[in-house]
């Protein structure tokens, strides 16, 4: 047994020696010699490839003294130390806007989500709006007068604003930027045609999600089911929708009874974001 540790452990020694290109005469070969005496454990050894011929199963992990001087040796080789910071760094809060037709499920997924995901800013809309009831001012929307919303406007304080049924709606910027500080990511939850705006104004430093029924029988069966609007506009709205799609990044399915599995694709979608190397970055 300890002979075939030996002859290993040269056999790594020869290798290393033979595939790693180093300066003549070798730097510090007192620091490099104790590699002779190491136990290797298969995984390293696959990651050093073409050096495991000799390997056994049956190899040890080496014991802490040897591990440390093991690492120091590395080190040598590498020609630096290992780093104990992050390989990527400030991961920057995402902002997602979700967006899908009418009926779809956009609350529902919102509402889920707001219970399953932490670190999650859900943007209030400001609107001039009347106030519905059962509404509650600061969470579902900002209610303010069209005087307070154009000085807004003005101001520059809004990431969007649209016109809609005799009423504005606009984002505003102040609240997005303060949970992007502490480090919350954003979710913008806005009709498609907010969402074509937005678009335009955060290009790919957002992440743009649409939520979609299983198919557009689908779609025009929850239209008529769940009442969110006339026959005449769901045919005007689904050419609208098809050609809307093009504006996002991700396509998320709400199948029927099947709220769970859309709200984690959003989870995931979300996660995947985050590990990129290069991060989007969005300046509000
Ligand atoms: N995957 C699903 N399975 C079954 N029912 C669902 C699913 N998703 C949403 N629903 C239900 O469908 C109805 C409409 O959903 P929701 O209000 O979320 O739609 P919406 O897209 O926000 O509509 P609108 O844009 O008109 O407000 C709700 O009763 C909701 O509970």
């Amino acid at each position: 047994m300890a002979r075939r540790f030996f002859s290993t452990s040269l056999s790594l020694s020869r290798s290393l020696t033979r595939h790693t290109k180093f300066p003549n005469p070798i730097p510090f070969p007192n620091l490099i010699k104790p590699i002779q005496s190491f136990h290797l454990t298969p995984p390293f050894f696959s990651s050093v490839s073409q050096i495991g011929d000799a390997l056994s199963p049956t190899i040890q992990p080496p014991d802490e003294d040897n591990r440390s001087e093991l690492l120091r040796s590395l080190e040598v080789l590498l020609g630096s130390s290992f780093r104990s910071d992050r390989l990527v760094y400030n991961q920057s809060p995402l902002v997602i806007v979700l967006s899908g037709p009418p009926g779809v499920g956009n609350d529902a997924v919102i509402k889920r989500l707001r219970e399953v995901r932490e670190g999650l800013h859900f943007a209030v809309t400001a609107t001039t709006r009347p106030m519905r009831p059962g509404e509650v001012d600061g969470k579902d929307c900002y209610f303010i007068s069209k005087e307070e919303f154009s000085a807004m406007m003005k101001r520059n304080e809004l990431l969007e604003f649209s016109f809609m049924y005799g009423h504005y709606k606009g984002i505003p910027k102040t609240q997005i930027r303060e949970f992007m500080e502490k480090g919350y990511d954003i979710v913008l939850r806005v009709e498609i045609s907010r969402a074509k705006i937005l678009r335009k104004i955060l290009r790919n430093s957002a992440v743009f999600v649409f939520l979609m029924a299983e198919s557009e029988a689908k779609l025009g069966e929850r239209s008529i089911d769940r009442k969110t609007g006339t026959e005449e506009s769901l045919l005007v709205r689904l050419p609208w929708v098809r050609e809307n799609v093009k504006n996002f990044d991700y396509v998320v399915v709400n199948t029927d009874g099947k709220l769970e599995s859309a709200v984690k694709l959003v989870e995931s979608i979300i996660d995947a974001e985050k590990a990129k190397v290069r991060q989007r970055r969005t300046v509000v």
